[in-house]
């Protein structure tokens, strides 16, 4: 019997997800590939067609799965060495998914993670271990993500447990102690536990654990974003200080475009699981050319007030659409005042956009949308 008559409907769904996929991810490294190196550092992550998608189930006893939650359906970037890449975008976009992802506490449901050239998504056990050492996290409340039973120098000790080779078992308070140090707290409070803290003091603690093992790279999700405003400088600033003295590179996300812009090299913008435009801080903040960045910045806060006259607020309509069901084409069609036809059926990629392709102008970066243009929104200081 020919092999074809054994292939079911399921099996042939299958195989239409995989070419899909790996056109997408076709698509996207050729898109990559004409641009070039996108920072002009040394990629140290490069990331591709990542997807993360949670099943949707119904049914207590018999369950099945009804369909998917497209939290992350395709995304593309490459962190350079010692630089930061800044992810914004609204709640519920994707951006911790990626986080997660990024550091192994998600699996992708498909997509390439390269740490130094090499696919971390493929690897198990001790090789795993070794990569995860270099990728550490900083989460967002450092109310919850601190046990409270703990003291200050086993909460940032807690690493050399999984990891005894980088401070042998005598040498761990004095390394601790120097980490207290580093970031700005005073190393006699080892004894002390989370509450004794203030809420800087407690992000302060959660970066010295980021910081324990030496990584390369930290993934900071929403580090300021619980904290007092007069607060968020600061702890910026010590992110800033310590990317220096460390050569760290950091993806730093926020929903919070003017702290983004203070600390990071490049910016990446999220919709609805995908990555609509990047580029450098001065292409995303001064040329932006994809109507949702644009909409994004018209409501940052402009502190000189006749800056703020004459800058135009876009308002977009309706609310984000649900993950589960994402819009055909441009995912960003249904809130966009540019929306045509073409946007209803042909999904924009991620590449520099054929009217800038030829041009020298920062409007020559990657925006995934078919009428790109360039409007400043956030007027020049
Ligand atoms: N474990 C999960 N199971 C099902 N859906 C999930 C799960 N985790 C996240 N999601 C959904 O995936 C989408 C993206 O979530 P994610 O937390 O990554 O967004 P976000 O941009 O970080 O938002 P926020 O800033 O509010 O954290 C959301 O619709 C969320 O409800």
């Amino acid at each position: 019997m020919p092999h074809s008559e054994h292939v079911s409907k399921q099996d042939l769904k299958r195989e239409g997800e995989i070419a899909r996929h790996l056109l997408h991810q076709s698509q996207a490294e050729s898109s990559y590939a004409a641009n070039g190196s996108e920072s002009g550092h040394e990629p140290i992550l490069e990331v591709r067609g990542l997807v993360k998608h949670y099943p949707l189930t119904q049914g207590i006893v018999f369950r099945k799965q009804v369909g998917a939650v497209k939290a992350v359906d395709g995304v593309d970037f490459d962190l350079g060495q010692g630089e930061t890449l800044g992810i914004v975008g609204e709640s519920g976009c994707g951006k911790s998914t990626v986080a997660k992802m990024l550091v192994n506490l998600e699996k992708p449901t498909a997509g390439v993670i390269k740490y130094k050239g090499e696919d971390i998504t493929k690897l198990s056990g001790r090789a795993l271990k070794a990569v995860r050492r270099n990728i550490q996290m900083v989460f967002q409340d450092p109310y919850t993500s601190l046990n409270p039973r703990m003291t200050v120098g086993d909460i940032i000790g807690e690493p050399y447990e999984i990891h005894p080779e980088v401070a042998p078992k005598g040498d761990r308070r004095r390394r601790v102690q120097d980490l207290l140090d580093v970031v700005g707290l005073n190393p006699e409070y080892i004894n002390r536990y989370p509450h004794q803290f203030s809420g800087g003091q407690r992000q302060r603690i959660g970066i010295a654990r980021g910081l324990a093992l030496r990584p390369e790279i930290i993934v900071a999700d929403e580090p300021v974003s619980a904290l007092d405003v007069s607060v968020q400088a600061q702890v910026v600033n010590l992110l800033d200080r310590l990317q220096n003295e460390f050569n760290l590179s950091y993806v730093f996300i926020a929903h919070d475009l003017s702290i983004v812009r203070h600390i990071s090299d490049r910016v990446g913008v999220m919709y609805l699981g995908r990555v609509v435009e990047i580029g450098s801080d001065s292409q995303i903040y001064d040329h932006p050319t994809h109507p949702y960045t644009q909409a994004l910045l018209s409501a940052v806060p402009v502190p000189d007030p006749r800056a703020r006259e004459h800058r135009e607020r876009i308002l977009l309509s309706g609310d984000v659409p649900s993950p589960a069901n994402p819009p055909s084409g441009c995912r960003f069609r249904t809130r966009c005042w540019k929306a045509q036809e073409r946007c209803e059926v042909e999904e924009p990629v991620l590449a520099v956009p054929e009217v800038f392709s030829t041009v020298d102008s920062p409007a020559r970066h990657p925006s995934a949308c078919h009428f790109a243009e360039e409007k400043q929104v956030v007027p020049s200081e």
